[in-house]
């Protein structure tokens, strides 16, 4: 049996998800995920919604990159964490997968000005972004292409700045040694990627699908 002091088992299922439920998450927010689970779409877990939140208000964000639209869970989350100035960029290979972004946002009372949808490559659009303009950069697109999204955002990034890295344990196949998939290995060598510069303290939070940390000194 554990006592304090002594090594810590992992959680038990009813554990995670007291801790996933913890601090509920809007009815705005919860729609997004519900249309997004509902059509068989990957999206953030409420325990994830409720930290992207209070990190957001924590590190007092006014501008915010998100990579990885889907139906605006996260976006709405961010939204729900800055001041009333705070604006949301948001990038999405697939425009469609906007569409219902903007419907939620407008939904939820978020003013137009408060937020940016743009459709195209991350790779190509985040260099097109300013340098150290932004307060959070979070991402939660194509995991292939993992390793060129932490490359782009540490440039967006103000001192002090959050990077923000979603799906980090992919189902548990990053932390297994024999899982050779294309998705392990990549956010693997994100992580590492992560690790291995200066600029950043880090710390990998298992909420959701994994959640890496990563303050920008
Ligand atoms: C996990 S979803 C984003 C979830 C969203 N942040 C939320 O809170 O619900 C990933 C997004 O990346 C985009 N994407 C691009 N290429 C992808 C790929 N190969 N696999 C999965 N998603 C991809 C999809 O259009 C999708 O909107």
């Amino acid at each position: 049996m554990n006592t304090p002091g002594n090594h810590l088992e992992p959680p038990t299922a009813d554990s995670w998800a007291f801790a996933e439920d913890h601090a509920p998450t809007s009815e705005h927010v919860a729609a997004a995920r519900d249309e997004a689970t509902l059509a068989g779409l990957s999206t953030i877990t409420p325990g994830v919604a409720a930290t992207l939140t209070a990190l957001t208000r924590a590190v007092g964000a006014r501008a915010v990159v998100e990579v990885g639209t889907l139906m605006g869970a996260s976006g709405l989350a961010f939204l729900e964490g800055m001041g009333h100035d705070g604006v949301l960029t948001s990038i999405d290979v697939e425009a469609d997968n906007q569409l219902p972004a903007r419907r939620y946002f407008v939904a939820a009372g978020i003013p137009s000005s408060r937020f940016r949808l743009i459709a195209g490559s991350p790779i190509e659009i985040m260099p097109k972004l300013r340098d150290a303009a932004y307060d959070v950069v979070f991402i939660n697109g194509d995991k292939l292409e993992y390793v060129e999204y932490v490359a782009g955002a540490l440039r967006l990034l103000r001192p002090g700045g959050l990077l923000l890295v979603h799906d980090v344990l992919w189902y548990n196949r990053v932390a297994d040694d024999a899982d050779e998939s294309d998705e392990a290995i990549i956010i693997r060598e994100a992580l590492d990627a992560v690790a291995t510069t200066e600029a950043y303290t880090r710390a990998l939070l298992p909420v959701g699908n994994g959640l890496l940390l990563a303050v920008k000194n």
